[in-house]
């Protein structure tokens, strides 16, 4: 692995020569995070997305961490959901049940889910009302820079045209500064219809970290990582990624990273 980090804004780059060393890492990342989260709070707060990402934490499932992790203490969220049915294939609820979560013994109490059964308005809302019940309660932690909730951890993959969860460029929902979970009716992809969290709760996290594998990934990649070149952000939502009291980490495999001066160093 090649690592480099930028004290600047408190992110580093992990750069893997296979998937199977970053699944690795990318397992023991989490599992240090849910460590010092129990530790410090006695709860690890996470909020998941779809797409490769669920493979990639596979490892979690598996020895050690399988009886490692303290998995009564996790509370398991959704950074971005689609509009379909919960046995729907295209649902990332359904993708991280198949994956990951019917093989781990997280309490289903713990497990909050976005609901299919309404709009997309309507889940968005219930969706952030139970989350600021959370933040009451401090299940979820509080971010001091405002008063969004602070996630111990948001896992975030990278799209090809850089859109992070289901916030896409362009999109006017990159401009939403009041609510912290937000819709779209117009996603470029489908399905159309989504709900996501707002950028101004990415940033609140304590940790995000944004995965992003394979050669359609490296244009993406290397916008939203080299913030020296000038860039509209807005044409590229995963450069609007920048935690205000957190830690970013990018996991990348060297595909994905062969823009970035530093792939060559591994
Ligand atoms: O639509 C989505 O895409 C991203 C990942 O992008 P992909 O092009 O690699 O599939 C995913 O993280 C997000 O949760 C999802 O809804």
């Amino acid at each position: 692995m090649a690592a480099s980090g930028n004290a600047e804004n408190n992110s580093e780059l992990r750069i893997f020569g296979g998937l199977d060393d970053l699944a690795t890492d990318l397992a023991e990342y989490i599992a240090q995070l849910s460590e010092d989260s129990v530790k410090e709070r006695g709860f690890f707060t996470i909020a998941l997305t779809g797409g490769s990402l669920i493979y990639l934490i596979r490892k979690l499932s598996e020895a050690p961490y399988n009886k490692t992790v303290d998995w009564a203490k996790w509370y398991v969220f959704w950074a971005d959901e689609r509009a379909v049915a919960k046995n729907h294939v295209a649902s990332n609820y359904k993708l991280t049940k198949d994956g990951f979560l019917s093989k781990v013994s997280i309490l289903n109490s713990h497990i909050y889910s976005i609901n299919d059964n309404l709009t997309v308005e309507e889940a968005a809302r219930e969706y952030e009302f139970a989350i600021r019940q959370l933040v009451r309660m401090r299940t979820i932690d509080v971010s001091e820079h405002n008063d969004c909730p602070k996630f111990d951890l948001i896992l975030l993959e990278l799209g090809s045209d850089g859109h992070i969860a289901s916030l896409f460029p362009h999109h006017k929902t990159l401009e939403r500064k009041e609510d912290w979970v937000t819709y779209i009716t117009d996603s470029p992809e489908s399905p159309p219809e989504r709900i996501t969290f707002s950028i101004p709760v990415i940033n609140s996290a304590s940790n995000v970290a944004i995965v992003a594998v394979g050669t359609d990934k490296a244009m993406a990649v290397q916008f939203a990582v080299d913030l020296n070149t000038s860039f509209d952000a807005f044409k590229l939502p995963a450069r609007l990624v920048n935690p205000n009291e957190g830690k970013l980490v990018w996991f990348m495999d060297k595909p994905a990273a062969s823009f970035l001066d530093s792939a060559d160093e591994s």
